[in-house]
């Protein structure tokens, strides 16, 4: 008979043993014989005692007394293998009458591998501070882990509970919101059979604040859900570090710094979004490009070289031109760091747009440098000045009545404006000066000052230095570069007084400046350009001069662009009269005297006189009478002239030649002067001219001292 039902027992899926009352192994199914590591035969006639560590008769008797009474019973415990080896079992015991005496059938489950995995479970959850329930909407019953109840930080419950009772325990320990949040998210799965994530925050009962994630998944069949299987994950310590991360990401996203890395294929694998907009791409644009695209330069050395100097050297900075989408460029500072990360090499780059300092600095530049050409300019200024500090000019008033002299200023006004070379002729001390400097007030040049060059004035050997400059050590005496008159003229105007008596060598060189505005220093080879107005003067007679070969035809055809012939006193009569009342006043005030009344016969005589001195000549003699007169009354006793001297232009009925007229009166005035040509009582006074120019002119004339 019991073989019959152990030969039944092969065909379970589970192990089985047949136990009689005293403990004896009656027989076993191959799979409780393989369990155990034992031949199947073996068993036969072992105790249960022998392969159950925990039992002993009267354990047995128990178990046995037990299966009298309710004819079942379900044990816990543990195996022992043939090498051994304790396994957990559960033993479902069944007593069977088989005839003549009573067994116990007993099926086995091998707990080993369900212990291995609930361990193993409860571990992993533990770890990863997953609490995880069942919700059986059927039957109400909420089953969680234990796990469950230390993620919410809440007392275990032993006894099943239904989702009431869970709602009324958390109620007790949690505040109702996040109660509310749970509790909704479960009933939206439900309703709609939609699994469900969301994170939340809770307070435990101890004060401590948990970030959790619930995980609702609904289990539904045909459209009703009748089950929940859910999670709930503590992630307040992921939080704490994803969260600087995060907001380290969000910085350097909204950076004001230009920042973006590349790897070494040349790629950009990230920018922020201040390098985007600079550029003029999207942030998919610049992530579709390649380092080429935004530094053209790199070509010339390949990126992968300086990829892999960056990796020897991990820091440079430098100084490139990046390129934007709309193909213009900006100056850029680069600092370039190389950055290992997870075994990848990146290049990051800090980028600072120069296009502002770049542009600051030319125009700090472009002012330094007109800082120092005006500088310069000034100097020259200055030390011409410095030369020219003994000359007063007379420029505040043209002093006039004539109609004929009119016509001159009228002249004077057309050309002033233009930018025209204009030659100025005239009697000696006829105003040629004055006419220039008006010339040259009128202009749009006149924010500089006026250059004079007194040709005759000058020894011909210095006159092209004068006029050119010089290098250092040009010519004995040279010892240090200077710059000439057409230098210091430059935007301005050159007065060319007395241009007649240049020398033809200086007159080449002097058309070269008038035709190609270009000339070089002495001694120099630099060639130097200049923009200057030229006006020349002159009392000699240039066409006569020009026939007798001692002038230029083409200079002059140059420099009388814009001819002006300036009058002499006598041809102007009605002028003197108001030009002795204005040199009497301004030598009165120069001198602090108070002269207000001029003799009639002052006007008289002066009317009457030649004047080849002209205005100069008139001025000198006012100035000397001026400083003569002791009272209020303009003293005219010295005046060295006579009525009958003014016949001096037209004596024998002929008319002399300018030159003659020149010779004679210089010989006059130095008859006076007891031959004297310098000083206050030199002859050049008296003839109102400088001295150098008397010189100069007496040389000429033949006249020797
Ligand atoms: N119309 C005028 N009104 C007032 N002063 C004048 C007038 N014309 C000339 N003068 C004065 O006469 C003097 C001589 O003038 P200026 O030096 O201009 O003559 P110039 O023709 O250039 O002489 P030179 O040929 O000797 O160089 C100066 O002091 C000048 O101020």
């Amino acid at each position: 008979m019991l073989d019959i039902y152990l030969g039944a027992s092969e065909l379970l899926q589970s192990a089985a043993v047949w136990l009689a009352s005293d403990g004896r192994i009656l027989g076993v199914n191959a799979l409780f014989a393989s369990e155990l590591g034992y031949p199947q035969e073996d068993l036969k006639g072992k105790s249960i005692f022998q392969i159950n560590p925990h039992l002993n008769l009267m354990e047995w008797k128990k178990i046995w007394k037990a299966l009298e009474n309710s004819g079942q019973t379900d044990i816990e415990s543990d195996h022992i293998t043939a090498n051994g080896k304790l396994y957990p079992i559960r033993m479902k015991a069944v007593m069977v009458d088989i005839g003549l005496e009573k067994v116990c059938i007993g099926i086995v489950k091998n707990l080993m591998e369900l212990t291995r995995y609930k361990d193993m479970l409860e571990l992993v959850t533990g770890m990863a501070k997953i609490g995880s329930y069942e919700l059986d909407l059927v039957s109400d019953e909420l089953v969680t882990t234990e796990e469950f109840y230390r993620v919410l930080g809440l007392e275990k419950v032993t006894h099943p509970m239904t989702r009431d009772d869970f709602r009324l325990l958390i109620k007790q320990h949690l505040v109702p919101e996040e109660l509310i949040n749970l509790d909704n998210k479960t009933d939206l799965a439900i309703r709609d059979g939609i699994s469900t994530e969301t994170t939340f925050t809770i307070t435990t009962k101890n004060k401590e604040v948990k970030h959790l994630k619930l995980y609702v998944y609904p289990l539904s069949k045909e459209g009703i859900t009748y089950k929940i299987y859910g999670a709930v994950q503590d992630i307040t310590q992921q939080r704490a570090t994803v969260q600087p991360l995060e907001l380290v990401k969000f910085l350097i996203d909204n950076a004001t710094e230009m920042i973006y890395w590349v790897k070494r294929d040349g790629k950009v694998r990230y920018s922020n979004y201040a390098f985007v907009e600079r550029m003029g791409y999207t942030m998919e644009e610049i992530t579709e490009l390649h380092i080429h695209d935004l530094v053209p330069d790199v070509v010339e050395i390949g990126w992968e070289n300086l990829f892999d100097l960056l990796r020897e050297k991990k820091h440079l900075v430098i100084e490139r031109n990046k390129r934007c989408k709309d193909g213009s460029f900006f100056p850029a500072q680069v600092v370039a760091n190389h950055v290992e990360y997870n075994g990848e090499s990146f290049i990051c780059k800090y980028v600072r747009d120069l296009s502002d300092i770049r542009k600051t600095e030319a125009e700090l530049r472009q002012a330094v440098q007109e800082i120092s050409e005006l500088k310069r300019q000034l100097e020259l200024e200055n030390s011409y000045l410095q030369s020219e500090i003994e000359i007063e000019y007379n420029f505040n008033n043209i002093i006039t009545a004539s109609e004929s002299y009119k016509t001159v200023l009228q002249q004077v006004q057309q050309v002033a404006h233009t930018d025209a070379t204009v030659l100025i002729t005239g009697e000696t001390g006829t105003g040629k000066e004055l006419l220039a400097r008006a010339i040259h007030s009128n202009s749009a040049r006149s924010k500089k000052q006026m250059i004079k060059v007194n040709c005759a004035a000058l020894p011909e050997s210095l006159i092209e230095s004068e006029l050119f400059g010089h290098e250092k050590g040009a010519f004995t005496g040279a010892i240090q570069k200077k710059p000439g008159r057409f230098e210091l003229a430059h935007q301005s105007t050159i007065f060319l007084d007395e241009i007649g008596e240049m020398s033809l060598d200086v007159q080449a060189k002097l058309l070269r400046v008038l035709q190609e505005g270009e000339f070089e220093r002495v001694g120099g080879s630099e060639t130097l350009q200049c923009d200057v107005r030229v006006i020349a003067a002159t009392n000699r007679n240039l066409e006569q001069m020009i026939a007798e070969g001692k002038f230029r035809r083409d200079l002059y055809y140059r420099i009388s662009v814009f001819p002006i012939h300036n009058i002499p006193l006598r041809e102007r009569k009605e002028d003197i009269a108001l030009l002795i009342r204005h040199f009497v006043k301004k030598f009165s005030i120069k001198t602090g005297k108070n002269i207000d009344k001029i003799p009639r016969r002052v006007f008289d005589i002066l009317e009457e006189y030649c004047f080849p001195g002209n205005i100069r000549e008139l001025e000198n003699i006012i100035e000397r009478s001026v400083i003569l007169s002791h009272q209020q009354t303009l003293s005219f006793d010295i005046i060295p002239f006579k009525k009958g001297e003014k016949s001096i232009v037209e004596e024998n009925g002929s008319f002399k030649s300018l030159e003659e007229i020149q010779r004679e009166h210089i010989l006059n005035a130095l008859k006076k002067t007891q031959g004297r040509v310098s000083g206050p009582s030199g002859a050049a006074r008296l003839l109102g001219l400088n001295d150098k120019t008397l010189f100069s002119k007496m040389a000429k004339l033949g006249i020797n001292e």
